[in-house]
Parts: C-alpha cells; sequence; structure tokens
C-alpha cells in the first residue's frame, strides 16, 4: 500500500507494532472520551473558504519562538521511540529536521538527549519532566542547552500518569517498563507517591534559573492558567490534553484554544496539539489563533511503518494537504487565515 494520508500510516504501523505498543501508543485514559473529542471536535468547526484569491505563491513558513520553519507543524514530544523502531529518535529527529521543523525530545526519550542533538539536521526542543530530584533536571536541562536545544518545553499535566487501561491489561507497567535513556523510570521519575510535591508554579520559577533557554508549557488548558502562566513570563504554550492520555473528560485541544488565545491575548506565542490528522485541522487550528500545531501519533505511525522514510511521508502528506486546504480557502499565506476563515457549529 501507499499512503495516501495519515490513517493509512496508521494502519501500516498496526501491522508492524505487537499490540502491548500499539495499545501505548494508540490508547488513552478510562472511556478515551477526550481521546475521541480531540478528532470529533474538529467536525464541529466548518471552513468559511473565500473565491478567487491568488493563491499561487503560496507560503506556510513561519518562526516557532524565533526558529524558522518551513510549516506550522512541529513534532510533539513522545516516549521511547525504540518500541516503533530501532532506529529510533534518530530516526525521527533526521526526518524532521530533513522536512525543515522543529523536533522535540521528550525527557522519556530511547536515546539520551545528547545522542538525539548530535543525529540533528534541523532546530530540536527538549521536553521536561521533572525527576524527583531537582539537582538531576537541572543537569538535565543544562546538558541540553549546551547541546543546542533552542527551547524547554515543560509538561505540566501529569502530576501523576493518567489512568491508562489498556496499559493495565497488557501488564505493561511505563513506569517501569519504558525503554529510556536519560535516567531509569524506576529510580523514582514520576513516583506517584512523590511527584504530585515536585510540579507546581515555584517550579517554573526554579525553571527560569537554571536555563536561559526560552520556555513553553505545555498541558495548559484554561485561561485561567494561561494569565498564571504569563504571570510567570512563559515564552509559550502549548494547548493540550496529551492526546488523551491524562484526566478523561477534559476539552479536546481545538476546544480549549480559543479561551487561551483570547486570555494570552498576544503576549506569548500559543500552540496546540491533539488529533491534527488533516492538513484541513491544522488550517481550524491556525483560524483559532495557534500559531503552529504539534502531532504526536502520527509520527509514531510513520516511524513504525517505516522508519525515517515514513516519518517523513507522514509530515510531507500533512505540508501537501495544507497546501491544497490553503489554495481551497483562499490563504495564499498563514497572515491571511484569521478567525472568520471558521464557523464553531
Ligand atoms: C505514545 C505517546 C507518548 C507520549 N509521550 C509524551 C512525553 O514523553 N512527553 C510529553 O510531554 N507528551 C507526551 N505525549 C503527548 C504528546 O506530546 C502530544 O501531546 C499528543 O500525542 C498529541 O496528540 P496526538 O497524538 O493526537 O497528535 C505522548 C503521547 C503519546 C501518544
Ligand atoms: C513516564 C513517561 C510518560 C510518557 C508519556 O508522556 C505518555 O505515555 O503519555
Amino acid at each position: 500500500m501507499d499512503p495516501i494520508n495519515v490513517f493509512d500510516y496508521e494502519k501500516l504501523a498496526r501491522e508492524k507494532l505487537d499490540q502491548l505498543a500499539w495499545d501505548y501508543y494508540n490508547g488513552g485514559s478510562d472511556d478515551e472520551v477526550t481521546l475521541r473529542a480531540n478528532r470529533s471536535a474538529f467536525e464541529r468547526i466548518r471552513i468559511r473558504p473565500r473565491m478567487l484569491v491568488d493563491t499561487k505563491n503560496l507560503d506556510m513558513r513561519t518562526t516557532a519562538l524565533g526558529t524558522p520553519i518551513s510549516m506550522p507543524v512541529i513534532v510533539a514530544p513522545t516516549a521511547a521511540h525504540s518500541m516503533a523502531h530501532p532506529d529510533a529518535e534518530i530516526a525521527t529527529v533526521q526526518a524532521t529536521g530533513n522536512c525543515d521543523t522543529i523536533f522535540t525530545a521528550s525527557t522519556a526519550a530511547s536515546r539520551n538527549v545528547v545522542e538525539i542533538a548530535q543525529a540533528a539536521t534541523g532546530p530540536i526542543w527538549f521536553q521536561l519532566y521533572t525527576h524527583r530530584n531537582l539537582d538531576f533536571s537541572r543537569t538535565l536541562v543544562q546538558r541540553a542547552e549546551q547541546a543546542g536545544y533552542r527551547a524547554i518545553v515543560f509538561t505540566v499535566d501529569m502530576p501523576q500518569l493518567g489512568h491508562r487501561e489498556r496499559d493495565l491489561r497488557n501488564n505493561f507497567d511505563q513506569l517501569q517498563q519504558l525503554p529510556t535513556a536519560n535516567f531509569q523510570l524506576s529510580e523514582g521519575f514520576l513516583n506517584p507517591t512523590e511527584r504530585h510535591k515536585i510540579d507546581t508554579w515555584e517550579t517554573v520559577d526554579w525553571l527560569k534559573s537554571v536555563t536561559s533557554l526560552p520556555i513553553l508549557l505545555k498541558g495548559i488548558l484554561t485561561a485561567e492558567d494561561a494569565l498564571l502562566a504569563l504571570e510567570h513570563h512563559v515564552d509559550g504554550i502549548i494547548v493540550s490534553n496529551h492526546g488523551g492520555r491524562q484526566l478523561d473528560g477534559v476539552m479536546a485541544g481545538i476546544e480549549a484554544l480559543p479561551e487561551v488565545v483570547e486570555a494570552v491575548a498576544g503576549r506569548c506565542e500559543v500552540y496546540m496539539d491533539g488529533g491534527i490528522r488533516r492538513g484541513t485541522d491544522i488550517l481550524k487550528a491556525l483560524a483559532l489563533g495557534a500559531r503552529a500545531v504539534l502531532v504526536g501519533r502520527p509520527v509514531l505511525w510513520g516511524l513504525a511503518a517505516n522508519g525515517a522514510q515514513g516519518v517523513r511521508g507522514v509530515l510531507e502528506i500533512l505540508r501537501s494537504e495544507l497546501a491544497l486546504a490553503m489554495t481551497l480557502a483562499g490563504c495564499p499565506n498563514l497572515a491571511s487565515i484569521t478567525p472568520s476563515l471558521v464557523k464553531i457549529l
């Protein structure tokens, strides 16, 4: 099968992955209501296209915290790429760089922060989960800064792991078994009994004190928290529900985006993720105020299906779908994608 859309890569990945890895990648928490909402919410947003617009010189380039990228699509941090393919994060970081966009390396990656930076062919961000020993986290962040990462993505929606029933049924205990390289998870990272004492808004101030890199908070879903993020001087917010894997029943990313964009009022950059599978999904997110979107599972599907080439295939499908959507909607560039382009039903 020659994949013509991202869902074709999902089918190819299904054939390659064992049940445990498939469930880990694709599952959500509890009843997976939020996981499904991340997709279905896009269907309640309709496009108001404009006709007879000259889109010959279509331009979807933008910047993310000052870094030029060829399209408003960034690779989300996801753990343990070695479960998808032996080339793991080396393949994903290289394919992403070859598409001229940003790769975000997870704290729970299966290659360490330096190996990934050395393999990179483009700009990279580092996603942080704090270790219960903050000195360890300081070292990790500083190692990332030295290795050339351009921002820290601090994930704030995981005081504890969500209740992922597919993993429970497979006896897959992520906190013990994920193949991570930066440290052994079983050392106590995300220790459920201790972890809730670690991350508070003070942790954001601590993070600012240990790095000069820009900081994005990932996992914000409300105007209230967006305003607090601004008070703590973050550089960006990623509106996200962690791919429906943390608290089930929360809003879809695309549903939460407008209130965060309104609260922020241009004072920092706002990104979103969750359920981006089509060029039209990206168009809708940009219309509702996202600077760019992040994609999680599709990249893992591409990696599982065909290593670096599969990752590239997924990103190029999203690029060409977005180009077509912009052309048909009468949007020659990203600046022309405004709230009037969509109607929320
Ligand atoms: C298998 C898997 C692992 C993930 N690991 C991380 C992680 O290590 N750190 C993090 O901040 N988010 C992680 N996420 C969440 C993603 O960054 C992102 O928010 C989510 O996947 C976006 O939704 P999508 O998969 O529908 O595109 C993970 C998601 C998946 C599916
Ligand atoms: C303990 C690492 C958690 C990885 C993660 O964020 C996820 O599976 O959603």
